[in-house]
């Protein structure tokens, strides 16, 4: 079997096994933390406007989402956002796009200084997104699944007053089965496929990511948006996903039965979601290419950025509404 890109995160069948999220508090209306402080004894740090910093990189898809959920949600203004350079080096993510590469709110210069200064024994992957305190430069939480899923519910006093539910109360027993499939054969499904390391394990993430692909477009036919006709947070993390599909998954993890152009439905659905105010203009094709082909060096030791695809479709119209 031939090298991973993470061993400690690959089976013995070479199959890629996503580490867990070592970070797990949350901020919350019902922490009985006082302002300032924090966390409580069961790990909820209080709700405050202009405390925490969202750390995220453009080309990471889980980092979009929190991205793209604080937007629409209306908390641009309540949360700060740090930006990392989409290239790591040995020692991580680097706040190499600030002037002086340092943050300029936490005052780091690489993201592993706040994991370490939270946990000094830390030896995982450090990973965006991070929700970051910024009176002790602690990490809140690396959960990226439940860290949305607050930004909805536990941040509501902060919400825009136009803002949308992004997680309606009824539909979360539809939507939690379905966003665990899509994590499952899509989200994950994509890198499943890039850093499987037997022929068998890569066979199996692709059939899921296909067949679960095929399932989307059938329920994407009959109504605009998966839970019908509003957005919500299961859009987000579908859309996070196809738009890098082309750019990266389909050659660089090797997704290629079909790209997102030649799937009719999934194309309108996408496009659609990009032209929507609080998607397209976080999108940023050339970190997310740099980020895939020239991080992961086990898959593309050249680091060669490709030119292509063409990316002007994503602008025409998706005719769907
Ligand atoms: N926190 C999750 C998901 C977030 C994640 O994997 N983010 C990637 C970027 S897309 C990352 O930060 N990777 C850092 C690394 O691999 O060293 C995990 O640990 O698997």
């Amino acid at each position: 079997m031939s090298g991973a890109q993470f061993s400690a995160e690959t089976s013995g069948g070479g199959a890629f096994v996503r580490q867990p999220n070592r970070f797990t508090g949350r901020v919350t209306p019902h922490s009985t933390a006082p302002e300032g402080g924090g966390p409580d004894d069961q790990g909820r740090w209080p709700l405050e406007a202009g405390r925490y910093r969202l750390i995220w990189c453009r080309a990471c898809p889980w980092a979009h989402r929190a991205r793209i959920v604080r937007g629409l949600l209306g908390l641009d203004e309540v949360i700060s956002l740090g930006t990392v350079d989409p290239i790591r080096d040995e020692r991580g993510w680097r706040f190499a796009l600030d002037p002086d590469g340092f943050d300029p709110v936490l005052g780091i210069g690489f993201l592993s200084e706040a994991y370490l200064s939270t946990d000094r024994d830390y030896t995982g992957r450090v990973t965006v997104p991070a929700l970051v305190d910024t009176l002790t430069g602690r990490v809140v939480t690396n959960d990226y699944p439940q860290l949305t899923l607050d930004l909805s519910t536990e941040w509501r006093r902060f919400h825009a007053p136009d803002a949308p539910d992004l997680y309606p109360v009824e539909l979360r027993p539809e939507m939690d089965a379905l966003m665990a499939e899509i994590h499952r054969d899509v989200n994950n499904g994509v890198y499943r496929c890039g850093f499987a390391t037997s022929q068998e394990a890569y066979d199996e993430a692709f059939t899921a990511l296909f067949a679960r692909l095929d399932a989307l477009s059938e329920r994407l036919a009959g109504r605009r948006y998966l839970m019908g006709d509003a957005i919500t947070e299961a859009d987000v993390r579908l859309f996070t996903t196809l738009v890098r599909f082309d750019v990266a998954y389909h050659g660089h993890f090797k997704c290629n039965e079909r790209k997102l152009t030649e799937m009719p439905v999934l194309w309108a659905y996408a496009r659609d979601l990009f032209q929507t105010p609080g998607f397209g203009e976080t999108v940023d094709f050339d970190h997310i290419k740099r980020h895939y082909y020239a991080t992961h060096d086990m898959i593309n030791p050249t680091r060669i950025v490709p030119l292509g695809p063409d990316l002007s479709g994503w602008t025409t119209a998706h005719g769907r509404g």
